[in-house]
């Protein structure tokens, strides 16, 4: 990854044209069809089985080799609940040390958590406190947690008994649950029952605030649906540079100044990027610079210099931060970056040329582009 440059001019060596966006893994969401709601964390040290836990449930599979996850991953699955169709993400984080802080940043957006141990290794369920404790710290106060002992088709192997795989669930105040990936036992009670626990804790919550659960899920798909455009975006980045190879220069600079949501260092964005979101293996196939902030008294001189120059999206001129909180910089501009992946399109001689809001569909720039290399040509 490189240092962000000073100038543009030292970006522009070839003379080419350079869109210049930044970016975050901001929580995309899938659902359109069904109410997207319960956000479930499986947690536990690696090997115990937590992506054989999930594959079962969604997938109905089990496979007995052990590809350590990396980061995170992720599927859906769609559950009947009290005649409530819901349909859950279920995040599978690596139990590795090394994933630790990437895998953190997603116990703030968890509603349910299954901590999962090994019972046929005792380590693995003495680290639940561990689990726990972090989960206290990292995790919203209104999580739901159940306690599983995975692998109980082991029997010979057995090291942790049930006795005691229920004394731990009690004294941390969970249900407990022995489970096999391998035979299926018990995989979709755990689920289904941790789904019942979101779904109690927080309609009470959301029936006190807004009325009705079917409002709050209603608000929060069109929240998820309005977040999802961050692998669109990086997806159409690429595109654009596969498509202009020679002439034009995609560069990318992470910000973590919009919600916090670039939370990944330097070393952690690239791999974060492959296998988190976009994820799939998504490399990018244009240059990303290291983190700057790009409002606020360290702006970047780079994005002085393009704010001073193109003051507001030319689709969006009205353009600003919509929510208070979400202003972490000071001092506050009106020419200020709104969120992530705002564009910018950069000239020959690095003239800037426009500005887009986020809004404005990546792929969207392109007769702009051509407009400028037609133009370039003459
Ligand atoms: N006998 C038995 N083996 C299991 C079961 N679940 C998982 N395994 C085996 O345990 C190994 C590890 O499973 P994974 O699901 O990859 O473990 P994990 O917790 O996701 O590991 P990390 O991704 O490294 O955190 C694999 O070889 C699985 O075949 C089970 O229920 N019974």
């Amino acid at each position: 990854m490189k240092p962000v440059p000073r100038m543009l001019r030292s970006m522009n060596k070839r003379n080419n044209f350079h869109v210049i966006s930044y970016q975050t893994y901001a929580s995309t969401k899938i659902n359109r069809v069904y109410k997207d709601f319960g956000k479930l964390l499986l947690l536990g040290d690696s090997g115990v089985g937590k992506t054989c836990m999930l594959r079962r449930f969604a997938e109905g599979e089990f496979d007995p080799s052990h590809i350590s996850t990396i980061g995170v991953d992720f599927k859906m699955k769609t559950l009947e609940i009290d005649g409530i169709r819901v349909r859950v993400q279920i995040w599978d984080t690596a139990g590795q040390e090394r994933y630790q802080t990437i895998t953190k940043q997603y116990y703030r957006r968890a509603q349910g958590i299954i901590f999962v141990y090994d019972i046929t290794d005792e380590p693995s369920f003495q680290h639940i406190g561990k689990w726990a404790s972090d989960v206290d710290e990292y995790a919203p106060e209104q999580v739901q947690t159940i306690l599983v002992g995975n692998k109980a088709d082991n029997e010979p192997k057995r090291r942790v008994t049930k006795a005691q795989g229920s004394k731990l669930a009690e004294a941390y105040g969970m249900e407990f649950f022995e489970t096999s990936a391998s035979t299926s036992r018990n995989i979709k009670e755990s689920f289904t029952r941790v789904t019942e626990l979101v779904l109690q804790a927080y309609k009470n919550d959301v029936d006190h605030l807004l009325g009705s659960l079917d409002d709050y899920l209603d608000r929060a798909a069109l929240q998820e649906e309005k977040d999802s455009t961050t692998t669109r975006d990086f997806n159409e980045l690429s595109q654009l540079q596969s498509k202009y190879p020679h002439r034009l220069v995609v560069l990318g600079f992470p910000c973590n100044q919009f919600g916090y949501q670039e939370n990944c260092t330097n070393a952690e964005i690239l791999n974060s990027l492959q296998h988190v979101r976009p994820g799939g293996g998504f490399k990018p196939n244009f240059t990303i610079f290291e983190k700057c902030d790009v409002n606020g008294t360290n702006t970047h001189p780079v994005f002085a210099y393009l704010k001073h120059k193109l003051p507001y999206p030319d689709d969006d001129p009205s353009s600003l931060m919509q929510d208070p909180k979400f202003l972490v910089w000071s001092p506050v501009n009106r020419t200020d970056v709104a969120w992530n992946f705002e564009k910018f399109l950069i000239a020959p001689e690095g003239e800037p040329f426009k500005r887009y809001s986020k809004n404005f569909p990546t792929i969207d720039m392109e007769p702009d582009i051509q407009r400028l290399l037609r133009l370039t040509k003459a």
